[in-house]
């Protein structure tokens, strides 16, 4: 469809989410239920709620991972709306390289691919010189402090913080109009953390809608904007303003 979200770069509309566990007996769990979810360019959402209300699931299911049972989730790709649940495959994989990233927790890695290459690929998948990308990414490992020894070893044998921060800097090396955080901090240390804090904060400045899960009280005061309420049948969207009043 023609292009219909105005200052919008993510709409999602009644989405409602359950789990059948097959191998037990087949028992739904219900996750959430009607969520409707509106974030603006250079807006950061912020899933709230407690432990279990359904927040991973919900951002999984912004990165079509999984699939809610109801609604629609809306997103500009290429000068068009688009509704990612009703997307072919195909066009999955082509929303994610060019219009959502997900920085998860834990770093898929690639064998024997080195942490260097790891970052640059998402940069050079969207076009961008091979050259560039890994002057690109080069910036970020230095700026996310991995050592330069690091740099052409493949990320399996790395710390925890080591491949959260190779994680990270793939996320940050394209400029996704939509970027989808889950713990970004979770590993890290006070000065890393506020480096990711920073990188948050300039994709906001460059008009990126974030959507993230931040444990971390200062990480998530730092770059929130709205938090959204995850876990009530009703989930609301409250104001930072009125939320930490
Ligand atoms: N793949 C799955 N299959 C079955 N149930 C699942 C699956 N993923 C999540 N759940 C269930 O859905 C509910 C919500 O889980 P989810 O991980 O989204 O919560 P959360 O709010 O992110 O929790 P936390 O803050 O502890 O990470 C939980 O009851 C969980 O057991």
């Amino acid at each position: 469809m023609k292009s219909v979200l105005t200052n919008t770069a993510l709409h999602a509309i009644g989405l409602s989410k359950s789990f059948t566990l097959h191998t037990q007996g087949g028992i739904v769990l219900p996750v959430f239920d009607n969520i409707e979810l509106t974030v603006r360019s250079g807006e950061c959402v912020c899933l709230h709620g407690p432990s279990g209300a359904g927040k991973s699931t919900l951002l999984r299911s912004l990165y079509a991972n999984y699939k809610p049972d109801e609604g629609q989730i809306l997103l500009e790709h290429g000068g068009e709306t688009i509704d990612l649940l009703a997307a072919e495959p195909w066009e999955v994989v082509e929303i994610r390289r060019r219009t959502i990233g997900y920085v998860s927790q834990f770093l898929r890695v690639i064998p024997r691919v080195g942490a260097l290459d790891v970052v640059a690929g998402p940069a050079i998948a969207n076009g961008m010189p091979a050259d560039n990308a890994k002057v690109l990414a080069k910036t970020l490992l230095t700026r996310l402090r991995i050592p330069e020894r690091l740099w052409s070893l493949a990320p399996a044998t790395f710390s925890g913080g080591e491949q959260q921060r190779v994680n990270i800097a793939r996320g940050f090396i394209v400029d996704y109009p939509v970027l989808l955080l889950d713990e970004p901090t979770a590993s890290l240390d006070a000065a890393n953390r506020t480096t990711v804090v920073e990188l948050i904060n300039e994709a906001k400045a460059r008009g990126a809608a974030i959507v993230g899960i931040f444990h971390d009280e200062e990480v998530r005061e730092a770059v929130t904007d709205t938090l959204f309420e995850v876990g009530n049948r009703s989930a609301a969207m409250v104001a930072l303003a009125e939320a930490c009043a």
